[in-house]
């Protein structure tokens, strides 16, 4: 009885159909030869061509789409897990969480679960046009530059489908059975492109989490940190030299990616799964444990070049961080550092770089020079942390006023 027919105006959303109306479940129908098809999903101008009726269906269980499903209270985390999805979220690309009943009501809370504008407002879950996938001899799905990218050009921006808090209290099995639910409910464009994510294992027993495990980003939600799933942006594979870099913003539930040096038209566009500040070993490992793969990029092939730069990045670092009076600090040391940073590739972590030759021109009075890469390091910082971080703050304080700073002339004698 709660089914109504209404003919409303559709837009089209990259390949989506979407209705505003985020009460209600929403399926476009469409009348064609004499009977009328569920549309999930229009690949052409003329699939709108048909009569076509928005079917409306309200959830008793508003926001979420169905009934939540949960587990008994988990004694360590004092709470109960359950399964939400909200079919509509996003204009219908929707989303599976497994989580805290108490987590959940701060999800609706958010500014993103609030107003899907905010999220076409800031141009997310819109197809850039900046990239495409293609197959990558031993390295599965990869992302490639469509056209010439520039540094600080945003390649993806998107919300997760899937969240799932992070806990190691239930069995593997228990676990599967509810993240299964979770995937299950997604709307089904959504469901086919997580189900087709890459995997480490290949063990269809457990094949959302294994798809978790190759594809997960952790993502603060309500103060607790969940494992998140990006469909599109899953396709970026590693590199120790990464020309792309990431962040996730909790308030907008959102993944973004920048370019961080120019990248070629058909280059692989890559990120770092590990921090490329570490050595090598440290690197394989963690990419051997958590993504079953080894690392064959030019900085791990050449381990031992790229060591002993790391090497002499972090005593250099060292020597800037030194206050003393007998400290050999000094803004061509800054300035080296820098340019072995680029020289290894690591334009995506430049914030610490331009942190230190602030401080360090501030310290001999240069004021050009300290606001200039305190302007810097806000601009990697963003691109690295997003405009939330608090690091931020350290760099604006200096920007509003490098002689009231600590660090004005500090090393001027
Ligand atoms: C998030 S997925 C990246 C996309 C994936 N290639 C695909 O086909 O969907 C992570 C998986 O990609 C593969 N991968 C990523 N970077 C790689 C690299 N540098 N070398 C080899 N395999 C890599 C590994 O199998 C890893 O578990």
């Amino acid at each position: 009885e709660t089914t109504s027919y209404l003919s409303a105006e559709v837009a089209i959303l990259k390949d989506q159909c979407w209705h505003d109306q985020t009460p209600f479940d929403v399926y476009l129908q469409c009348w064609h030869n004499g009977t009328f098809e569920p549309v999930y999903m229009i690949k052409d101008e003329r699939s709108l061509k048909r009569s076509c009726y928005i079917r409306s269906l309200e959830s008793q269980f508003h926001p979420w789409s169905y009934k939540p499903i949960c587990t008994e209270t988990i004694e360590v985390l004092g709470d109960k897990l359950c399964v939400y999805t909200n079919k509509s979220f996003a204009f219908g690309r929707g989303i599976s969480l497994f989580t805290t009943p108490k987590v959940a009501e701060e999800f609706v809370r958010l500014p993103a679960s609030q107003n899907f504008t905010v999220l076409t407002d800031n141009s997310i879950n819109e197809y850039s046009s900046r990239w495409y996938t293609s197959s990558l001899p031993g390295r599965g799905i990869g992302m490639l530059a469509k056209d010439r990218l520039q540094h600080g050009d945003r390649i993806t921006a998107y919300t997760p489908v899937l969240l799932a808090y992070l806990e190691q209290e239930l069995p593997t099995m228990e676990r599967e059975k509810y993240l299964r639910v979770a995937v299950n409910q997604l709307p089904i464009w959504t469901r086919e492109e997580f189900l087709q994510l890459a995997t480490v294992y290949g063990d269809e027993r457990i094949r959302v989490q294994d798809i978790i495990k190759a594809n997960t980003f952790e993502l603060y939600v309500g103060d607790q940190n969940h494992l998140a799933v990006f469909p599109e942006t899953s396709r970026f594979n590693h590199a120790c030299a990464p020309n792309a870099q990431y962040y996730l913003d909790s308030e907008l539930l959102t993944h973004f990616v920048h370019a961080t040096r120019p990248i070629a038209s058909d280059e692989e566009i890559i990120i770092a799964y590990t921090s490329p500040l570490s050595p090598t070993s440290e690197r394989q490992k963690h990419l051997s444990e958590a993504f079953h793969f080894t690392c064959t990029c030019p900085r791990c092939a050449h381990s031992t070049s790229s060591d002993a730069v790391l090497a002499q990045i972090h005593s250099m670092q060292s020597t800037l961080n030194d206050w003393s009076p007998t400290s050999t600090a000094s803004p061509e040391l800054a300035e080296t550092i820098l340019a072995l940073y680029r020289k290894e590739g690591l334009e995506g972590f430049l914030d610490i770089p331009y942190g230190f030759a602030a401080l360090t021109y501030n310290a001999v009075g240069d004021m050009w020079n300290a606001t200039k890469y305190a302007q810097l390091a806000v601009e990697a910082i963003f691109m690295k942390d997003g405009s939330w971080t608090q690091n931020m703050g350290i760099w604006r304080e200096m920007l509003e006023n490098p002689r009231k700073h600590w660090s004005w002339r500090r090393r001027a004698e």
